[in-house]
């Protein structure tokens, strides 16, 4: 019986041990034990801060293809869930968004435009709207309908899956991944440590993007705005004022000054925020690196597959990495090489 190992309970980790012990479960063929080993789990992860807006950002060099497959399977999923009855446990709802951008080179990431629905560019005068009292004017913008999956609910939605599946949760922190390869009993491990890979690794590809953002109440706020440019700033439902992204930035403490930058430019493109009022503040590392790294590697009879780096993107790409965490270990079966 394959005996199966997850390290991480974060979006991604959660998602891979559902793809996997669900196409068992649902094959019926072949028992199988599927565990997420984790230090922590939600809400305690780097997702449950986020607003859980689909929209690839911060993947570094991560090929565009990859993110186009990827991206589009979780919003699929979404689309699924968002079609059952399940959509309000999960947290999931299906938003207007519209995503601005000051690049002089390309219109806003315009790669996964099919993947949503009615996407469309932004004329000279719904730009020039936006661009009211700018100095660096927006060049292009993208109005589409996507989906939010907030991981506050999203995770406990997922974890209930999993278990009810028969999926085994353990709390333990991994030391030493090396000897936990050679010495558990497991043979398929997943690595979805996100950030703690850079330790757990020696991963010097990976460093953290610091995320501050403030949730505010504004019940009357029903869609999202992006500003994809460095120092931009978004407003996501329900509701996420952000955000800074500062790379290398492994402070976890909240800064009145970011605080100052994410409310008084939040407020430049939704003025009416100026009434709301602030509930908290978070900070979350995301796990940057130079390329999502997504690969197998081979440990004696064992198999070690990383998943991780996943930047500002865990949420949006994680239903489709798992996708292809779950081939991977298809393929080292069928090879029989388990
Ligand atoms: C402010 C902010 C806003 C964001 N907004 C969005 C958004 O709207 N949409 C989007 O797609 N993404 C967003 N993100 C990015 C997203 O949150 C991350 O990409 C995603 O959470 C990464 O998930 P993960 O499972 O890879 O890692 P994590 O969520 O960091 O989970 C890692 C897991 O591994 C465990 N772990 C780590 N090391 C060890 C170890 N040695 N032993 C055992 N367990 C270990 C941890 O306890 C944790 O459970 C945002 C991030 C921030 C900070
Ligand atoms: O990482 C982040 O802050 C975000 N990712 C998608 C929208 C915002």
């Amino acid at each position: 019986m394959p005996n199966i190992a997850v390290i991480g309970a974060g979006v991604n980790g959660v998602a891979s041990a559902i793809k996997i012990l669900e196409h068992y479960v649902n094959d019926g063929k072949t028992p199988i034990k599927v565990t997420i080993i984790s230090e922590d789990f939600t809400p305690n992860t780097t997702g449950d801060g986020s607003a859980g807006l689909w929209g690839p950002y911060l993947l570094g060099g991560t090929s565009q293809a990859k993110v186009y497959k990827w991206s589009k399977s979780m919003h699929q999923f979404l689309e699924k869930i968002w079609l059952s009855e399940d959509a309000g446990e999960a947290g999931v709802c299906l938003l207007p968004c519209i995503r601005l951008s000051t690049s002089t080179v390309d219109t806003v990431e315009d790669f996964w435009r099919d993947i949503v629905y009615g996407a469309v560019d932004l004329s000279k005068e719904q730009l020039a709207a936006y661009n009211k009292g700018r100095s660096v004017k927006f060049t292009s913008g993208l109005s589409f309908v996507t989906y939010t999956s907030e991981p506050i609910k999203l995770l406990p939605y997922l974890m209930k899956r999993f278990t009810r599946n028969g999926g085994v949760v353990v709390r333990k922190r991994i030391t030493d991944l090396d000897a936990f390869v050679a010495d558990s009993e497991y043979d398929v491990i997943v690595n979805c440590s996100g950030l703690g890979s850079k330790t757990l690794l020696n991963d010097d590809q990976m460093y953290a993007v610091r995320g501050q953002v403030s949730r505010v109440r504004a019940n009357w706020i029903f869609s999202a705005v992006l500003d994809e440019s460095d120092d931009g700033n978004y407003i996501i439902p329900n509701v996420v004022l952000g955000g800074t992204h500062q790379e290398r930035d492994y402070n976890t403490k909240v800064c009145q000054n970011d605080r100052r930058m994410i409310v008084d430019g939040c407020q430049r493109y939704i003025p009416g925020l100026e009434h709301t009022e602030c509930l908290f503040d978070w900070v979350g590392l995301r796990p940057g690196r130079t390329q999502l790294r997504l690969e197998a590697e081979r440990r004696g009879r064992k198999l070690l597959i990383h998943n991780y780096g996943h930047g500002g993107s865990g949420v949006t790409l994680c239903w489709g990495c798992a996708d292809d965490v779950l081939n991977i270990l298809l393929a080292a079966k069928n090879g029989s090489k388990l």
